[in-house]
């Protein structure tokens, strides 16, 4: 049996704080299979960005284990690719240098690379985009800029932490399909973080649902809609039901109001 392309055994994080401990996570179980979509859905505070801190080394749990292929991560993890909610795009580097930041750091070869970043733009429509600079982009583009950085070194992980958040509706309903067409080609294992119940369910084969501060596991939720999945799924029967019962999760526990 092949490792988990992450796992996180009966984790808990307390941080000290000057006005105390805080208890962001408490008992988290979870393992993402390689090549598994798994999306973390919770409200604000409820620990999604301490998981993302977790599963990419810069933070360590209080207690419990966090594992990236059967290896322990005890620190910061170069095996996976992160995209943050603003693109942190340098400002005075062209599209194709920002790109190819990761494999300059890695030490890459980088005319090998080069190919790779430019058939990466292309795959995300930004063909032709290659010399603009970052200011001359779209919002959605930047944020396409910075899916093609965290995928260029070909990591196995990727770690999503609410990436579509600073963008209008439209273009974040547009953002989530290419992702799940990326998605199907690449077949990577990601993490997804979200607030969002529709974008979450739309791209995910698992939901983790978590309950407000100290987060804990509300229930993993299957999504078993089939593939590939389109703007009109969100009109299919089952995901409706999917979605209300995700809101149920969240009413009983106290996230969300009944009306
Ligand atoms: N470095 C830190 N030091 C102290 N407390 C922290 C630290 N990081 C997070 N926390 C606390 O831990 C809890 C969880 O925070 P976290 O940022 O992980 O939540 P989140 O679900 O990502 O929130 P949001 O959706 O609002 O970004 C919060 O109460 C937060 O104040």
């Amino acid at each position: 049996m092949t490792a988990a392309a992450l796992a996180l055994t009966e984790v808990g994080k307390i941080y000290r704080t000057a006005s105390g401990p805080v208890q962001a996570l408490d008992g988290i179980d979870f393992r993402i299979a390689e090549g598994e979509f798994l999306s973390i859905l919770g409200p604000s505070g409820c620990g999604k960005s301490t998981l993302l801190s977790l599963a990419s080394g810069l933070e360590f749990p209080t207690s419990g284990t966090v594992e990236q292929a059967g290896r322990r991560i005890d620190r910061p993890v170069t095996d996976i690719g992160i995209v943050f909610q603003t693109d942190v795009l340098l400002d005075w580097r062209r599209v194709l240098d920002n790109v190819m930041i990761q494999p300059q750091i890695r030490g890459l070869d980088l005319k090998a690379y080069e190919q790779k970043a430019r058939d990466l733009l292309a795959l995300v429509g930004l063909a032709g985009f290659e010399d603009k600079y970052p200011y001359e982009l779209s919002g959605g583009m930047r944020q396409r800029v910075s899916i093609c950085r965290a995928l260029i070194h070909n990591p196995p992980l990727l770690l999503m932490d609410e990436p579509f958040g600073a963008l209008d509706a439209l273009t974040r309903e547009q953002m989530v399909m290419e992702l799940h067409q990326l998605w199907l080609r690449e077949r990577k294992s990601v993490m997804f973080v979200t607030h969002d119940i529709q974008e979450a369910i739309l791209l995910a084969q698992r939901v983790l649902v978590m309950t407000p501060r100290p987060g804990r596991i509300a229930e993993i939720v299957e999504v078993d809609l089939p593939f590939p999945r389109r703007p009109e799924t969100m009109e299919s029967r089952r995901f409706v039901e999917i979605v209300a019962h995700v809101r149920h999760l969240f009413e009983r526990h106290g996230v969300l109001k009944k009306y």
